[in-house]
C-alpha cells in the first residue's frame, strides 16, 4: 500500500505586505505504490512546499491529496519524512530517537528497542545505537533519521534534500544505502532534490518543476536497470539523461534567477 494522488494542489502564501505569493500552481501527480519519484527544479520552485503539503505539515490552497484513497489532513506515521537537517532529539540516544515514533504509537519499550536495533543494523549504525546524536557525523545522523522515518513502517517516504548538506563522497554512499533500503522494502518514495545526477541515480521517474510558481514542466522516465550502483554514473544512458534534464532545468534556473533579481 502506498499510492499517492495529488490532484489540483496549489499553494498561495500571504505576502508580508504586498500581494500573495503563488508558490505552486495547481499540480496533478500520481505516484504508484512502490514507485520512486524525484521532484527536480530550481531553488524556490516549490519542491519543499509540495512535500510539506503531502506530509500534512501545511494545507493546500486548492486541490486534494490522498494516500491510498485517504485524504491527507495532517501529519501521520503513514508518511515518514526526512529533512536536509537530521532533526534528531539531542537528549535521546540514537536507539531511542528511532524508537520514539513506535512508543508514541503505543508499542512497548522492548518492542521499540528491538525494531530500532533492526533498523539501525540495516543502515549500518548498530554499533552507535547507544550514542547520542552529537557523537555522530552528519552522514550517520542522516542514516539515523532515515531509520527513524522507517520505524513506524510508513506507506510513503518523503525525503527533502536529505543528503544536501553532506560532502560528495558521503552523499554518494548515502544514495547507495537508500537504494539498498528501497530495494528491500519497496516503499513509495517522493524525493526532493535540485541535483540532476542524484535524481537520475535514484528515481524511476523524475518530475521537473518550473520556476516559481511551480508547475509540472516535464516528466522523464528513468528506464535504467536495477539494482543500481555507482557504475551507473559512467554509462552512456546516464549521460544522455543528464544532458536532457540539464537543458530542462537550466531554462528554469535562468527564469528563477531573473525572478530573484
Ligand atoms: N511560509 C511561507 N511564506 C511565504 N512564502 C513562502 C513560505 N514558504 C515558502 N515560500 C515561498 O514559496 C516559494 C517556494 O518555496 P519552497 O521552499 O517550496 O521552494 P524549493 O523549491 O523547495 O526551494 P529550495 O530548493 O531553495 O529549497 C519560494 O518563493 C518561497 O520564498
Amino acid at each position: 500500500m502506498g499510492k499517492l494522488e495529488i490532484s489540483g494542489v496549489g499553494r498561495l502564501y500571504a505576502g508580508a505586505r504586498g500581494p500573495a505569493i503563488e508558490a505552486l500552481k495547481p499540480i496533478d501527480l500520481t505516484v504508484e505504490d512502490g514507485e520512486f519519484v524525484a521532484l527536480l527544479g530550481p531553488s524556490g520552485c516549490g519542491k519543499s512546499t509540495l512535500l510539506r503539503l503531502v506530509a500534512g505539515l501545511d494545507r493546500p490552497s486548492s486541490g486534494r491529496i490522498a494516500l491510498d484513497g485517504v485524504p491527507v489532513e495532517g501529519p501521520s506515521p503513514t508518511r515518514g519524512m526526512v529533512f536536509q537537517q537530521p532533526a534528531l532529539f539531542p537528549w535521546l540516544t540514537v536507539r531511542d530517537n528511532v524508537g520514539f515514533g513506535l512508543i508514541e504509537q503505543g508499542r512497548s519499550t522492548a518492542e521499540a528497542r528491538q525494531a530500532a536495533d533492526d533498523l539501525l543494523a540495516q543502515v549500518g549504525l548498530a554499533e552507535f545505537a547507544g550514542h547520542f546524536p552529537k557523537a555522530l557525523s552528519g552522514g550517520m545522523q542522516q542514516r539515523a533519521a532515515l531509520a527513524r522515518a522507517l520505524a513506524p513502517n510508513p506507506a510513503l517516504l518523503l525525503l527533502d534534500e536529505p543528503f544536501g548538506a553532506l560532502d560528495t563522497q558521503t552523499r554518494g554512499l548515502m544514495q547507495e544505502l537508500l537504494l539498498e533500503v528501497w530495494e528491500r522494502r519497496r516503499k513509495t518514495v517522493l524525493f526532493v532534490t535540485h541535483d540532476i545526477e542524484e535524481a537520475i541515480f535514484l528515481a524511476s521517474r523524475i518530475v521537473v518543476l518550473t520556476a516559481r510558481p511551480g508547475r509540472v514542466k516535464a516528466v522523464t522516465a528513468v528506464d535504467l536497470p536495477r539494482p543500481r550502483d555507482y557504475h551507473l554514473r559512467t554509462q552512456p544512458e546516464f549521460y544522455a539523461l543528464r544532458a536532457e534534464l540539464t537543458d530542462l532545468v537550466r531554462d528554469e534556473s535562468l527564469r528563477a534567477a531573473a525572478l530573484a533579481s
